[in-house]
């Protein structure tokens, strides 16, 4: 399966999201982040993804764990997706030809133009718990044209990494 990375950059009561701008889930707002490359570990993943998106550094050991999701498409897994929440970062954000970043208020999240499982975890994890969910999608490829179907959370979990 493969797998990915989300990393949740929060300043004061602000979050960093980016509008992507092209591949899975285009013209929405989601975190920095994207598919682990060969060779690289899960926090090297998110590190490298944030910078290349929006061109901060998050310090790799103040990445915190915050979840576990699997997406599934029809019935079989797409993505195991990890993700993390940090407040340390050094940088500006600047847009690249993957993302536009833009802060948001932590209670204005753009629920609406995000992918439409987000609604059911993001909150929970920008409100500091630990999510394990799978989020399932039905009718075919690519996932982000598919429909959201069901999903079943389980919070406050811990993670052995
Ligand atoms: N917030 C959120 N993110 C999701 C969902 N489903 C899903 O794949 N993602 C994330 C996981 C990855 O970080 C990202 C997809 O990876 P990516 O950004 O590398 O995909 P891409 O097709 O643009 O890949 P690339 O060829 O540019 O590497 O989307 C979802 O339902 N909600």
């Amino acid at each position: 399966m493969i797998e990915g990375t989300l990393c949740f950059v929060v300043d004061d009561d602000e979050v960093l999201l980016i509008e992507k701008r092209r591949g899975l889930g285009e013209g929405w707002y989601n975190g920095p982040g994207g598919k682990r490359e060969d060779g690289e570990t899960i926090r090297e993943c998110a590190v490298r993804e944030t910078r290349e998106e929006v061109g901060i550094d998050v310090d790799t050991p103040a990445l915190s764990k915050a979840g576990e999701l699997t997406f599934r498409l029809d019935g079989d897994p797409q993505i195991h997706c990890h993700v993390f929440r940090t407040h340390r970062f050094d940088g500006d954000p600047r847009p690249s030809e993957e993302a536009r970043p833009k802060w948001f208020a932590i209670d204005e999240v753009p629920y609406d133009r995000m992918w439409e499982d987000d609604r059911h975890w993001l909150p929970g994890v920008l409100d500091g718990r630990t999510v394990d969910g799978t989020f399932h999608f039905e009718g075919g490829e690519p996932l982000d044209e598919a429909d959201f179907v069901d999903y079943d959370i389980e919070w406050d979990v811990s993670f052995d990494e």
